[in-house]
């Protein structure tokens, strides 16, 4: 197993509206996504588009937030993770256990923000980088 395209790069911000007004601003992105609310990942996110990638921005929903920490630490936000797109995330999540890193959570994929089964690996795993790992979505490479 070898992980493929990089989805995108995730960014925790305390608020989503204003952090897409600064890519569009400064930066020219002007292709973002209307604020979707995801209460199952605890999370609020606007996808600004930009060639091959994304940056998947994302502000805490919910007491139960896996982000609120991380805001705590870095209240003005900062890189969250980066996520690789796998062909087959069940074979990705017990390669990533057979060369011994540690799956966050249940260990088990589950539905992201994409709508395909994700993954995360543990910071620790990565020299202090939070990387997930996504289903590559049907038809990718047709
Ligand atoms: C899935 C929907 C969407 C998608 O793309 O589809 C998303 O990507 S949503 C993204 C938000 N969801 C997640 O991040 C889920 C996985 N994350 C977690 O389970 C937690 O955030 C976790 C365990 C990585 C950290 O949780 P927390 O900060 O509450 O725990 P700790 O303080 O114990 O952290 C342990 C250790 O990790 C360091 N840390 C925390 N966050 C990050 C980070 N983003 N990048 C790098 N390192 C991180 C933290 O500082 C601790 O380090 P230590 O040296 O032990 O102090
Ligand atoms: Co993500």
């Amino acid at each position: 197993m070898k992980i493929g395209r990089l989805n995108h790069v995730g960014v925790a911000t305390p608020d989503v509206e204003a952090a897409a007004r600064t890519y569009r601003e400064l930066y020219g992105a002007d292709e973002a996504s209307d604020p979707i609310e995801l209460p199952k990942l605890g999370v609020r996110v606007i996808f600004v588009r930009i060639p091959n990638m994304q940056i998947e921005l994302i502000e805490p929903l919910g007491a139960a937030s896996p982000i609120h920490k991380f805001l705590e630490k870095n209240p003005k936000g900062g890189q969250h993770h980066m996520c690789f797109e796998v062909p087959d995330i069940v074979a990705a999540r017990d390669a990533m256990r057979e060369r011994g890193a540690t799956i966050l959570g249940t260990g088990e994929p589950y539905t992201g923000a994409h709508g395909v089964p994700v993954i995360f690996v543990h910071p620790k795993n990565t020299g202090g980088v939070l990387v997930e790992l996504m289903q590559e979505p049907e038809g990718e490479h047709a």
